[in-house]
């Protein structure tokens, strides 16, 4: 056991090591923690004083038991003289401050992978620009999960900066309100850090896989929280499109502009289900979603989930695995890819009725799909102005349609020749529409300003589950 403090005796226990290398159980009762990283290897903890933050000394009785406590955050500790060396940090499990260390071999500091801002401006509107914290499952009770961002810095580097004190002050307004019940007992259990920050060396490795798995977010909500959610193949009779609704696709539906249209309300609801179902139960597997970030650490705002080919926010590049975790990039589904189909040859049908009447140069090429991504946006996600290019030369230079799917809450899309939201041209996306973009304006740039709070048909919130936000699927083809 690799103890980070002296001799404090602790009275809970490591629950228990789940898997190799990937679960991380933290009990933390009355003051002591111990952390498996599941490879035999444990660390532990000591809470802290608050009055003594950064200080090393031990306080180990001088806070009493957590109950009831129902506040989760972060920060690095202040005042530690130990720079490069130690990393520490006081992580607050309600009113209790819990001073973690870790030593040199095996760091929980954040180092950052050197690399270019390109890719974070790139997407400007939709990263943070805080350093990346890390994501940690908190669970307070058996059947309550509370999610907090669990700050980790190198106090050498950040001690003392405006950044920090900034970051102190974010974390400690966690939001947790969707998270279910008073806690019940004493204990809490910390399960699952991650982050996709590189670590510099191979001393960090038992660390870094530690930290890289994270529990995939579920895009739909548990089943407790639901009003009406039918599971089952239940007839969903006022899922289908009604005549009236048929009347409102061929009124709306419209080319934006050469190579762009706008099929409304396309995706009838009963698909718009299924795709839910779909994407939820691949996207709480292996290869599911997770929030990614650029290579400065700044993160997207959105959750994510590539089907076919992983494509790295990091690299700009697809491959088959992730380097955020390894997994294999899941299949499209085959009904994935002939919706798709569908939905090129109806837009390439609206294309051709405008250009009899309008002359317009709207060209529009068929394609295959063999990747999708598929983002989740909450209601606090966007995603900034940039073009979809990192799809091969060829398929570029044809111009090869991006198809992409809208469903749950609306969305205002912003599209433009260049990167510049102010005067982009705007559309609000709403559950079932579907955007394609291609031949002269594959190269458009395009994001997501802002998502509307519960906009999504309530039908579909009832039927599926989704939770408050939107459920986005590109389809490329490589
Ligand atoms: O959410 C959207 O509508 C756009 C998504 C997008 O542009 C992308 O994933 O590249
Ligand atoms: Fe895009």
């Amino acid at each position: 056991m690799r103890r980070l403090d002296h001799a404090i005796p602790c009275r809970s226990r490591v629950a228990e090591t789940v898997s190799r290398q990937v679960r991380v159980l933290l009990f933390c009762s009355m003051g002591k923690m111990k952390m498996s990283l599941g490879d035999g290897d444990e660390w532990s903890w000591r809470r802290k004083d608050p009055s003594s933050r950064g200080d090393s000394g031990v306080h180990s009785d001088s806070v009493g038991a957590d109950e009831g406590s129902s506040e989760l955050s972060s920060t690095s500790a202040g005042g530690d003289t130990r720079y490069g060396e130690h990393n520490s940090r006081i992580m607050m499990i309600g009113d209790i401050p819990v001073h973690l260390e870790a030593t040199p071999n095996y760091p929980l500091n954040c180092n950052e992978s050197p690399g270019t801002q390109g890719a974070a401006q790139e997407r400007d509107i939709g990263t943070d620009s805080q350093k990346s914290p890390k994501h940690c499952e908190i669970r307070a009770a058996p059947e309550v999960v509370r999610k907090v961002e669990l700050a980790s810095y190198d106090t050498g580097t950040h001690r003392g900066s405006d950044g920090v004190v900034n970051f102190i002050k974010r974390r400690t307004r966690v939001d947790l309100r969707n998270q279910g019940t008073t806690r019940s007992d004493s204990s809490i259990k910390v399960e699952k850090l991650h982050t996709s920050i590189g670590l510099k060396d191979a001393r960090s490795l038992s660390a870094s896989i530690f930290v890289n798995k994270a529990k995939p977010f579920d895009i739909c909500l548990p089943r407790r929280r639901r009003l009406d959610f039918a599971e089952t193949s239940d007839p969903v009779e006022d899922c289908e499109q009604t005549h009236e609704a048929v009347q409102l696709v061929e009124q709306e539906s419209r080319v934006l502009r050469p190579g762009m249209v706008l099929l409304k309300n396309y995706v009838t609801l009963r698909e718009q289900i299924d795709i839910i179902r779909k994407c939820r139960e691949i996207g709480i597997g292996p290869g599911g979603f997770y929030q990614p970030c650029y290579q400065d650490g700044a993160k997207l705002r959105l959750q994510m989930m590539c089907l076919g080919l992983d494509w790295d926010p990091n690299t700009r590049k697809y491959e088959r695995q992730r380097r955020v975790d390894g997994c294999s990039a899941p299949d499209i589904p085959n009904e994935f890819i002939l919706a798709v189909k569908r939905a090129i040859g109806d837009a390439k049908d609206l294309v051709k009725k405008g250009d009899r009447r309008s002359n317009l140069r709207n060209d529009l090429p068929t394609m295959s799909p063999n990747i999708c991504i598929v983002n989740f946006y909450t209601t606090t996600g966007r995603l900034g102005l940039h073009q979809d290019r990192d799809e091969s030369r060829e398929s570029l230079r044809k111009g090869l349609p991006v198809v992409s799917f809208s469903i749950g809450d609306s969305a205002e899309f912003l599209f433009r020749d260049y990167r510049d939201a102010d005067g982009a041209e705007r559309v609000m996306l709403e559950s079932g529409d579907v955007v394609i973009f291609g031949g002269e304006s594959r190269m458009v740039f395009h994001g997501i300003s802002s998502v509307v709070p519960n906009s999504a048909p309530k039908a579909l919130v009832d039927k599926s589950g989704l939770r408050p936000g939107r459920l986005n699927l590109t389809f490329r083809q490589f």
